[in-house]
């Protein structure tokens, strides 16, 4: 079965902040985005990789590639003003159609090889695999009228990439025009009246947002080191 990888990393970062993108900050001294593509290649170095980048960005991204002497294979594609339409310019560039691809945010670089296994596996048994972790503070939902309720969290996941699909049905998914509750992949296949399944994702794997994840990350690396 062909595999393939949608990287998204065509954001502006704006709640980072700062003169360079997120998706370029380096952790360790090497981009997020290398670590990132690093994870995917080591699960399976056979994997047709995408990276999809805001198209002003490429000749950054190749003095990168340069500076870092990075060989692992990959093919950038431009992204588009939203995170759908990024995802969706990827899909497109994937060069087979029958097979599986795993859409995942270029900037959570601590996905766990694992996760991204066995999201293949249940993606070709199901026809998707969404990575989710559990809650673990209380919650409350907030109403208009400035109240607000205890709810049930175990009712509640949290959600990661990677997202994974039949490339057939995704395809077929993003053939639509966006709608303001696309905010992730899941909502956009389960758009044609299909059901996602859920798979456990890994705690650290969070998407680096805002400047404390940066040092958060640093962190997270070197105990991944050690
Ligand atoms: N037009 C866009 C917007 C987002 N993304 C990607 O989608 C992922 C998740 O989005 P988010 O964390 O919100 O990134 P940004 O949009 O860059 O951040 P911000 O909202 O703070 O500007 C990121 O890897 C981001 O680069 C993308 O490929 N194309
Ligand atoms: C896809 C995603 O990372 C899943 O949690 C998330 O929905 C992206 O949301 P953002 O607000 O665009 O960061």
């Amino acid at each position: 079965m062909e595999k393939a990888a949608v990287l998204v990393a065509g954001g502006k970062g704006t709640r980072m902040g700062g003169p360079i993108a997120k998706q370029y900050l380096p952790i360790g001294g090497k981009p997020v985005l290398m670590h990132t593509l690093e994870v995917f290649f080591k699960v399976d170095p056979d994997i047709h990789l995408i990276l999809v980048l805001p198209a002003s960005d490429f000749a950054l991204w190749d003095k990168l590639v340069l500076d870092h002497q990075f060989t692992i294979p990959h093919h950038c594609v431009g992204g588009g003003n939203s995170r759908f339409q990024s995802v969706k310019n990827g899909i497109k560039a994937i060069p087979f159609h029958e097979g599986l691809v795993a859409i995942h945010d270029g900037v959570r670089p601590f996905v766990r090889e694992e996760v991204i296994e066995e999201s293949f596996d249940v993606a070709q048994r199901t026809g998707s695999a969404i990575a989710v972790i559990s809650l673990k503070d209380s919650i409350r939902k907030l109403s208009d009228d400035g109240k607000s309720t205890y709810q049930e969290r175990q009712y509640f996941r949290l959600v990661q990439t990677p997202q994974t699909f039949q490339l057939s049905k995704i395809r077929q998914a993003f053939e639509v025009t966006e709608l303001p509750q696309f905010t992730d992949d899941a909502t956009v296949y389960e758009h044609q009246g299909w059901q996602v399944s859920l798979i456990p994702g890994n705690a650290e794997n969070l998407k680096l947002t805002t400047p404390e994840d940066m040092a958060y990350a640093e962190f997270l690396l070197s105990q991944k080191k050690a």
